[in-house]
């Protein structure tokens, strides 16, 4: 199973590389690794687990932050409706997104950033995501909401982009031009 000593860290060259496409249909091992980036997101929102091997939780993770620089994501999460949103994908693309954009009022953080950087990270507010699923069939998304930054986040991870690279220095807290803020 992924712990935190699996989890790299930012200075750590991999999380600014992009990953490679993974050949379809998936191999055994490729299916393995996507596999257990879900099952450390589950662990991570499990009270007893997360405690027990000293998790920190998250919603999704990417496979370059366990030093894989393949195109693989895992988000599990609930949506404001209380929807369970669980995916685990092989190279996601975003084949379309909203001009309209929208931000988590409570910045964003990530389990390879060890400290906290505040300020607003403007991402779109709707997306179409294409993937293929653990069992290599092409999936496509309509995601908005929570689970849309979410999924944006993961993507990013596969091109070695931060989510601090879209905060503004000069006023972290701007409020991004008729974005709509996700609390
Ligand atoms: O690449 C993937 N990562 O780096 C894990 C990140 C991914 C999320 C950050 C913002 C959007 C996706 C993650 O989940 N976190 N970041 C650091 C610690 C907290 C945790 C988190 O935001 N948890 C959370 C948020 C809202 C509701 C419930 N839980
Ligand atoms: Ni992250």
């Amino acid at each position: 199973m992924i712990t935190m000593k699996d989890i790299i860290r930012e200075g750590h060259p991999t999380l600014r590389q992009a990953a490679e496409e993974v050949a379809m249909p998936p191999s055994e091992e490729d299916k393995e690794i996507l596999k257990s980036l879900l099952e450390y997101i589950k662990n991570s929102q499990d009270p007893q687990i997360s405690q027990q091997y000293g998790l920190r939780g998250g919603v999704g993770l990417a496979a370059p932050q366990i030093n894989v620089p393949k195109r693989m994501i895992a988000v599990h999460t609930k949506d404001t409706n209380g929807d369970t949103y669980s995916y685990a994908l092989f190279n996601p693309k975003i084949a379309s997104h909203s001009v309209e954009k929208a931000y988590l009022t409570s910045g964003e953080g990530c389990l390879s950033v060890d400290r906290a950087v505040p300020g607003f990270v403007p991402r779109y507010a709707r997306i179409t995501v294409k993937a293929f699923d653990i069992e290599g069939k092409p999936v496509k998304l309509r995601l908005k909401g929570f689970p849309a930054i979410v999924f944006q986040h993961e993507i990013d991870h596969l091109n070695g982009i931060m989510f601090y690279d879209y905060i503004d220095e000069k006023d972290p807290f701007k409020e991004p031009e008729g974005a709509t803020p996700i609390e």
